[in-house]
């Protein structure tokens, strides 16, 4: 077992022309082999005895898995506009604690990011603090008003390269413009990611449980499940019909299992459109009855569902018909937290314990095994927002964006211990097994975690 130094280095103390020796890993689980990396490049993988004497450094990563560096196709970072609750660096820092070396950073910034600049700005932050890439989405609309396109096309030809639109927070529920919107991305390979929720079905802001006889019970407006499948039903549709891209972002219910399962066996048959699926940690491990404390740690969108639902969500990531997982790590501020739930923000963390809690509830029953993790946060959300040098083999030649994780550690998370600057933890006091220990950004350590106690 690897004994991680306690500290984390700046990037300025690292260089990627060291070498690193990862002896003893279990690639995706399988038999352990040695793992050789100079300038940021994977070059030799075996028994490499000879080799580790070069090595500017070795690792002894005996009884630990090493994946491919997670890609997060769902991450809120606040800046700008809210630096108190997270900023570009302080998310990334928390994103290479989870095992990321890729996250995808939501365009409900304030500004919104709305335009090339915007999204520009956001993606140099991420080259500075330089602990993840951090690729920004633009807003499919401006100001995520919903009605008026944002320059997806400018976005896209920035050097930020925008390839993911969503104006997450808000649906895109006008069918026009979304039909419009997939239209438009299709001319370069973009991908609208949606955040499914009809608002007449579920009003933005009120409606905070899952309806059913629960939301009755505490008097709390409710979020039917229906209001996310209508939406999903629908884009579904109008993806066929435009012959491009979309992706449902935090699918919620067993409905929407269902017409994803429809969607992409038509899919299959007719290659010209696609549609893709992601569920979030939360959605996978957490039932609405949490709410019943009206906790506004667990207040969501969409919200936390009945056990049913979680049981079809895991079923369906484990035969791929949702394809990802992905955080939606929502930093909040206290004071946009700690109110009655009815008026307190929706949305919860997630970075830093994700690996951990598909660990828990995937990997641990069996649902998957580590190249299953590896496909679901890594390979697959790197094709779907197309980026190079993320979600890659683990092999020679390719780039050394890697995670170390040790699948036998068990841990109690502890809400402030995290590199995040929020504390809407809904793991805080919950034991989880699986837990990243290094995070590796081309060769270079972006996180190295805690020796944990037995
Ligand atoms: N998930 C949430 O509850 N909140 C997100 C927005 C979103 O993902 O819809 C946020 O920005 O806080
Ligand atoms: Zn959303
Ligand atoms: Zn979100």
């Amino acid at each position: 077992m690897v004994e991680p130094a306690d500290t984390r280095r700046s990037t300025t103390e690292m260089s990627n022309t060291m070498s690193l020796l990862i002896k003893g890993a279990s690639v995706l689980g399988a038999e352990p082999t040695d793992v050789y990396v100079e300038e940021g490049v994977i070059r030799e993988i075996g028994s490499l005895t000879a080799t580790a004497e070069a090595a500017d450094e070795v690792v002894d990563a005996s009884g630990l898995v090493l994946l491919p560096g997670l890609v997060d196709l769902h991450t809120h970072l606040r800046q700008p506009g809210r630096e108190d609750a997270e900023t570009v660096a302080t998310g990334a820092a928390a994103a290479a604690a989870g095992g990321y070396t890729a996250v995808l950073a939501m365009a409900n910034t304030s500004p919104v990011t709305d335009t090339a600049e915007a999204a520009v700005s956001v993606w140099e932050l991420g080259r500075e603090a330089g602990l993840a890439d951090v690729f920004p989405v633009g807003a499919v609309t401006k100001g995520l008003g919903g009605e008026e396109l944002a320059e997806l096309s400018l976005m896209n030809r920035s050097r930020a390269g925008v390839k993911v639109f969503s104006d997450d927070g808000r649906c895109v529920s006008d069918p026009r413009v979304m039909r419009r919107a997939l239209e438009y991305v299709k001319s370069f390979g973009g991908v609208i990611s949606q955040h499914s929720q009809d608002p007449s079905l579920a009003p933005y802001g009120s409606a905070c449980c899952h309806e059913g006889e629960l939301s009755g019970r505490l008097g709390l407006p409710g979020w039917p499940g229906v209001a996310e499948e209508v939406i999903v039903a629908r884009d579904v549709m109008l993806a066929r019909h435009t012959g491009s891209r979309v992706h449902v972002a935090h699918a919620s219910t067993a409905g929407t299992v269902e017409v994803l399962r429809w969607a992409k066996a038509q899919a299959e048959k007719d290659g010209s459109w696609a549609v893709t699926a992601e569920v979030t940690p939360h959605h996978l491990l957490l039932t609405t009855d949490l709410l019943s404390g009206y906790d506004p740690t667990f207040k969501v969108n969409p919200p936390l569902r009945p056990a049913e639902d979680v049981e079809a969500l895991r079923e369906a990531l484990a035969d791929g018909t949702i394809d990802a997982v992905a955080t939606d790590h929502a930093p909040h501020a206290r004071q946009d937290k700690e109110h009655a739930f009815v008026d307190a923000a929706f949305g919860m963390l997630g970075l830093e314990e994700s690996l951990s809690v598909v660990s828990t509830v995937m990997v641990s029953s069996g649902l998957l095994d580590w190249a299953g993790v590896a496909r679901v946060m890594s390979s697959t959300p790197a094709r779907i927002a197309g980026l190079e040098g993320h979600g890659r083999p683990v092999a020679v030649g390719e780039p050394a964006n890697l995670t170390l994780v040790d699948p036998a550690a068990t841990y109690v998370v502890d809400r402030d211990r995290s590199l995040s600057l929020s504390r809407n933890n809904p793991w805080h006091d919950r034991k989880l097994t699986g837990r990243v220990v290094s995070t590796y950004l081309r060769g270079e350590q972006t996180y190295a975690g805690q020796a944990v106690a037995p």
